[in-house]
């Protein structure tokens, strides 16, 4: 098989950041991708409706160079301040999409999120009444609890809870990381999804840490043990649809990561579909790269199906070493090598 045509993805986790660097992501995005749930962990975090459309008019702006345009779909950043109204403002609208949830410190640009769960409930019953789905980072943050375990113990301590107490609330775990997470999601019913980004189901622990540390393979939850890996690349191609895109593209400057403190945050948008088609050929599973990438997400939300089609040609491409962020470089998943898979451009199908 030389050719793959899909339906057009949409990529339910990402981060165009904000100003210059928008040109880069939102071209990025615009190649590929139908819908995006663009993450609101800017700083300052966007955090109610209006700073949600000042955002997503500045993504609309910059995409007018692109060669098409997505749908960007928002999201607002979960605080302690959160309250029901800033909830119901956010569901009166048809582009606020959800609600993410980060726990205090636990990834970048997390300072302003939540300290406790629990005192949120009130404002969790708001969403389960009119369905505005949660998306969680599901780490704890405590300084006792090992950094490969934090997913694990998060599911047990607070998203086990969160889901029994509201069994109506749509909820996503996002970049699930461990076979913890996989069991999870499956054994919970179908109001509780999960994305998996290529990195995770391309990459484990070794990858980044044997024969040298890899700066740029560092993002959170961090990438965990074989094992691990292969229980998402079972989730990615199994029967159950709760599983589906989630690139969480994250960019950060070349500096920024290979620093003695690096950020976290592996930028996949350049190649997105092409990362994840090579997966899905190595599992022989080709033929289920269009029900995870482009229908189970709309199923999910509750929103229709794409109806045009993006198609991918087998030719050996290599990635460039870096590209521009703004006024600065970073350096893409896959740097210098060569994939298998490249999408045709739009203008060329
Ligand atoms: N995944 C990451 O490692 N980083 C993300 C934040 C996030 O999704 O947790 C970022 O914004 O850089
Ligand atoms: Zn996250
Ligand atoms: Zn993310």
């Amino acid at each position: 098989m030389d050719t793959l045509t899909l339906i057009r993805p949409d990529d339910w986790h990402s981060h165009l950041r904000d100003g210059p660097a928008l040109t880069q992501t939102c071209a990025d995005m615009a190649r590929y991708m139908g819908r995006v749930i663009v993450m609101p962990n800017l700083v300052p975090p966007v955090t109610n409706t209006r700073l949600a459309a000042e955002y997503r008019q500045r993504i609309l702006r910059s995409m007018h160079d692109a060669s098409r345009q997505f749908d960007p779909l928002m999201t607002l950043y979960l605080t302690d301040g959160t309250s029901a109204q800033d909830i119901r403002e956010a569901a009166a609208t048809d582009w606020l999409a959800a609600v993410k949830l980060y726990p205090a410190g636990a990834t970048t640009n997390s300072d302003a999120g939540v300290n406790s769960l629990e005192a949120l409930y009130p404002v969790l019953a708001t969403m389960e009444e009119v369905d505005l789905p949660l998306l969680v980072h599901g780490e704890v943050t405590d300084a006792d609890i090992d950094i490969f375990d934090r997913e694990a113990v998060f599911i047990g301590e607070h998203l086990a809870p969160i889901v029994e107490r509201f069994p109506k609330l749509r909820v996503v775990l996002e970049h699930i990381t461990t076979s913890d997470a996989v069991e999870f999601v499956k054994s919970s019913g179908p109001q509780v999804g999960a994305t998996i980004t290529a990195h995770h189901l391309r990459l484990n622990r070794n990858d980044m840490l044997v024969g040298g540390i890899k700066p740029h393979y560092y993002c959170l939850p961090i990438l965990k043990r074989r094992q691990h890996q292969d229980a998402l690349r079972e989730a990615a191609i199994c029967e159950d649809r709760s599983f589906f895109i989630g690139t969480d593209s994250a960019p950060h400057e070349q500096q920024a990561k290979e620093s003695a403190c690096g950020c976290a945050g592996v930028y996949t948008a350049h190649a997105s579909l092409e990362l994840y088609a090579e997966v899905f050929e190595d599992l022989n599973a080709l033929d289920r790269l269009e029900d995870f990438a482009s229908l189970r997400g709309p199923d999910f939300y509750r929103r229709p199906r794409n109806t045009e089609q993006v198609c991918l040609r087998r030719v050996s491409w290599k990635v460039p070493e870096s590209i521009p962020l703004g006024e600065e470089q970073m350096v893409p998943l896959g740097a210098g090598e060569s994939l298998r898979w490249q999408v045709i451009e739009a203008g060329a199908q």
